[in-house]
């Protein structure tokens, strides 16, 4: 199991300060989408730059021109990138194919998805590297979280590695880690701490506990 810092509401200096102060704690650093859209691939560049030890997700959300978009993610040094679970199969294998050509890896984000479970089959039929169960900031402040998801994934996807995001808290990582998923996404839940460092080294010793 491993832990995923996701980065949304900083600029690029600041991810590189907070990512510098738990670099140890993680081992996947995501440059979030509004931090994509703020300050373009650039963000992915420099943060791969500054710490080659760990990997960067890129959270594009592709929709569509998937080939492309991971192409530009790969070449800017992103080791994963997300897609949407609710975009085409065509943009689907797109994406797993440029991926493979470039030894990158796919995510695929089921936000929004509603059968979670047949397209979490069919997902893992297409040859995605990971499925993520993923409430958005939407939804979390309505009360939901993406436990349930997380077991109804973990029952059907035989090959992909699964993940899972939104809202995550060190009060509730235990839960989480209780249906072991392969890759535990953080943001607000370390980003938001005055110690983050301290989070998020309690965060991988129960990760790493099991
Ligand atoms: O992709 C995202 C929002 O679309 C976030 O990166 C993801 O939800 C993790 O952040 P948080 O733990 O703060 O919910």
């Amino acid at each position: 199991m491993e832990l995923q810092l996701a980065l949304d509401l900083v600029d690029i200096p600041e991810a590189l300060k907070l990512v510098k102060e738990v670099e140890e704690h993680i081992d996947v650093v995501e440059i979030g989408t509004p931090v994509v859209i703020n300050e373009g691939l650039r963000a992915v560049k420099e943060m791969k730059e500054a710490f080659p030890g760990l990997k960067v997700l890129a959270d594009l959300k592709i929709m569509d021109a998937a080939g492309y978009e991971v192409m530009k993610a790969s070449e800017a040094g992103a080791d994963i990138i997300t897609i949407l679970g609710t975009a085409e199969d065509m943009s689907i294998k797109g994406a797993v194919e440029e991926a493979q050509k470039q030894g990158k890896k796919i995510l695929v984000d089921m936000i929004a998805v509603k059968d979670i479970k047949a397209r979490a089959k069919e997902l893992d039929e297409l040859g995605v590297d990971y499925i993520c169960v993923h409430t958005g900031y939407d939804l979390q402040a309505v009360g939901q979280n993406s436990f349930e998801d997380l077991m109804t994934i973990k029952r059907v996807v035989k090959n992909a590695k699964t993940a899972v995001a939104g809202g995550i808290k060190l009060d509730t990582l235990p839960e989480v880690i209780k249906a072991q998923p392969d890759l535990v996404i953080v943001g607000g839940g370390i980003t938001g701490q005055d110690d983050k460092k301290a989070t998020a080294a309690e965060m991988q010793r129960l990760i790493k506990q099991g």
